[in-house]
């Protein structure tokens, strides 16, 4: 396919996305629909729908107008691109721009240039204060690829050497001890022997140091209360804890068992109906549902889907988690409370909350991880019994 027709097909994805369709769907509805496709263009319009979708707001502004073609008029002058050396409307390619598209001028409200929703941004500017434009600029580009490095099976410096022979080019990254960020070839990782062996796992700088500044001992009973597909719970058996992971949606973990036989790790699996039956634990972690706003890099969808009411709702969610926590720890032991997010009421906003609850609790530490350190945005506290 030629740069053009990949412009095409995002224009037909994106227009599928703002009928309704979530976007994986709409993506794998178009590549069903287009067999002949290979998987470097498959590559290449994902990444043109997934810019588009981190920048919808400022991209349909200066595309003046909410259709995949507006938007991806907008998205390219966003990115210094002349839409008209795309739209040439020979082959494949989208028609070219009509006069009034081409003389469109667009002035972009601060929360348009941020990508940002207008109810939202007050929201971020009480949580990050001034920091805010900074990380609202970091959430409009992608994501970069983390690897956890499985310690119990190899070093970071040995799988570096064995990823490089696959082409993989990672170097080691400070937010943990465990991370690799990809800098060369990212899409060879599934199938390389580094991953096929467990050696490495796909999982964000941040989620590792969040699992890292657990302090996990060796035989520790660590329940993961919201383990969803468990990149954390088998993070957490790979410091050698006896894991429990447990969900709300026990459908969510189903390839958890497959997971932690290739990474040789041992996690058993609770649903609601048998939680019970494991007793108490020395650690609760609850990565708990939460606006996703420190990972809307990688999910973009996230923010535009976000509104008062959704929120509210799972501040109310996590509140209901919060609560249930401490009847699953043991005396003497400790909850962890996470969420991917930047936004402050999510976060010690919630934590607050509890401890005017459950005043046999005291908050030993807590830690804010901004994408400006590298990975997602992330919030963890750690709750002890007084
Ligand atoms: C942020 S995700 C967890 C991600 C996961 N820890 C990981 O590292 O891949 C939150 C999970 O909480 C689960 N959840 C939502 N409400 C819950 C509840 N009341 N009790 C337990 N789990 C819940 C959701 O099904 C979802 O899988």
């Amino acid at each position: 396919m030629t740069p053009s027709a990949r412009v095409a097909a995002a224009i037909e994805i994106l227009d599928d996305y703002l009928s309704g369709t979530p976007a994986e769907q709409a993506l794998t509805g178009w590549a069903r629909r287009h067999r002949f496709a290979g998987s470097k263009d498959r590559a290449a319009i994902r990444d043109h729908v997934f810019d588009a979708l981190r920048r919808l707001r400022s991209a349909a502004g200066l595309g003046a107008g909410k259709t995949g073609r507006a938007i991806m008029i907008g998205l390219m002058r966003g990115q210094g691109v002349d839409p008209d050396t795309l739209f040439t409307g020979e082959g494949h390619a989208p028609a070219p721009l009509t006069d009034q598209e081409r003389s469109l001028t667009a002035t972009l409200s601060r929360a348009e240039r941020l990508d940002c929703p207008d109810w939202l941004l007050p929201q971020v500017e009480d949580s990050l204060g001034p920091e805010t434009e900074a990380v609202l600029e970091a959430l409009r580009h992608r994501a970069p690829v983390f690897l956890r490095v499985n310690t119990t099976r190899t070093t970071r410096e040995e799988v570096q050497r064995t990823l490089a022979q696959e082409g993989i080019v990672a170097q080691p990254h400070p937010l943990a001890s465990t991370a690799l960020e990809v800098l060369e070839n990212p899409r060879k990782i599934s199938g390389s022997q580094a991953f096929l062996q467990g050696l490495v796992e796909l999982q964000d700088a941040a989620s590792q140091a969040v699992v890292e500044s657990l302090q996990v001992k060796p035989g520790q009973r660590v329940l993961d209360y919201c383990a969803g597909g468990g990149g954390k719970a088998l993070a957490l058996a790979s410091l050698g804890a006896e894991v429990v992971a447990h969900d709300i949606a026990p459908a969510r973990m189903k390839d958890l068992p497959a997971r932690a036989e290739r990474a040789g790790c041992k996690i058993d699996i609770s649903t609601p109906d048998t939680l019970r039956d494991f007793g108490s634990f020395d650690l609760v972690f609850a990565d708990a549902p939460c606006s996703g706003s420190g990972s809307w890099r990688r999910a973009p969808q996230g923010k535009w889907l976000l509104t008062p009411d959704r929120f509210a709702t799972l501040l109310e969610t996590q509140r209901m988690v919060l609560s249930q926590l401490p009847a699953l720890t043991s005396s003497g032991g400790a909850i962890a409370y996470a969420t991917c997010s930047v936004l402050q009421p999510e976060n010690r906003g919630q934590v607050d909350w509890f401890l005017t609850h459950h005043a046999d609790f005291t908050m030993v530490c807590e830690r804010q991880f901004s994408p400006l350190d590298g990975g997602d945005g992330f919030y963890i506290a750690r709750l002890e019994g007084k």
